[in-house]
């Protein structure tokens, strides 16, 4: 398994009564397989994401990812985890403004030390993103962007993609076209996807389904 997860609960520290968020969640991914999440608004699909990315911690059960227990880390070696296994995309892109395209999809490679200029072009060209390389975010359409963040993440070659609600700022069609890409790059990568969504549509696409609800897997 590239991930598990055994009996996770979390409670966010607060003022007042505290309700934990997660109460007891078990969930299992294997290397190169897509997982939809699903769950209401407030449900605790986000942090759930969170803490498979080794982003945050849980108060108890554990979470091993590419065989290595989370609960003994450090935040040096969740970092070190993170860095070499882990790529997430969000909702909002969160591009650098600064830096073109070409700059943004070596970004994060670049930072954890593997850019691979002949594996961004690939990427780009695949993205459609051909000839939008000299271009900055703000001249491009947001699912252009989004494809950009999604290069970028990929181009780290991780073995789990952490998706939160990744079209969720997208037309419906160009939601598709991005789904569709990020699923077939995935595939040939044999990258594993967890992908948070409210759409029943996007979940159907994934190989898994999982809901999330009342702070457990349903
Ligand atoms: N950093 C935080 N501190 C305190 N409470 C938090 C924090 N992050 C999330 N929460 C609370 O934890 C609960 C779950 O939040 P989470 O963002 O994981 O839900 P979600 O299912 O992703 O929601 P949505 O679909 O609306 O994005 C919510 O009640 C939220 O208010």
């Amino acid at each position: 398994m590239l991930l598990t997860i055994d009996t996770v609960t979390k409670t966010y520290p607060g003022p007042g009564q505290r309700r934990p968020v997660l109460r007891g969640v078990s969930l299992a991914l294997d290397a190169g397989e897509t997982l939809a999440l699903t769950g209401e608004s407030g449900s605790g699909k986000s942090t759930l994401l969170h803490l498979a990315g080794a982003l945050d911690r849980f108060d108890t059960g554990e979470i091993t990812l590419d065989g290595v227990p989370l609960s003994g880390l450090g935040d040096a070696g969740r970092a070190r985890l993170r860095r070499e296994t882990v790529a997430l995309v969000f909702q909002q892109y969160n591009l650098v403004p600064s830096l073109t395209v070409a700059q943004n999809l070596a970004f994060h490679a670049r930072l954890a030390g593997r850019d691979d200029p002949a594996r961004q072009a690939d990427l780009a060209r695949r993205l459609g993103l051909d000839g939008l390389g000299a271009r900055y975010p703000e001249e491009l359409s947001g699912g252009q962007q989004q494809r950009v963040a999604i290069g970028r993440a990929l181009a780290l070659g991780p073995k789990l993609l952490l998706a939160d609600e990744p079209t969720g700022n997208l037309d419906e069609t160009a939601s598709a076209a991005v789904l569709d890409l990020m699923l077939d790059l995935v595939a040939e990568s044999g990258t594993a996807l967890l992908l948070v969504t409210h759409s029943r549509e996007i979940a159907a696409r994934l190989g898994r389904h999982a809901h999330l609800t009342g702070g457990v897997i349903a």
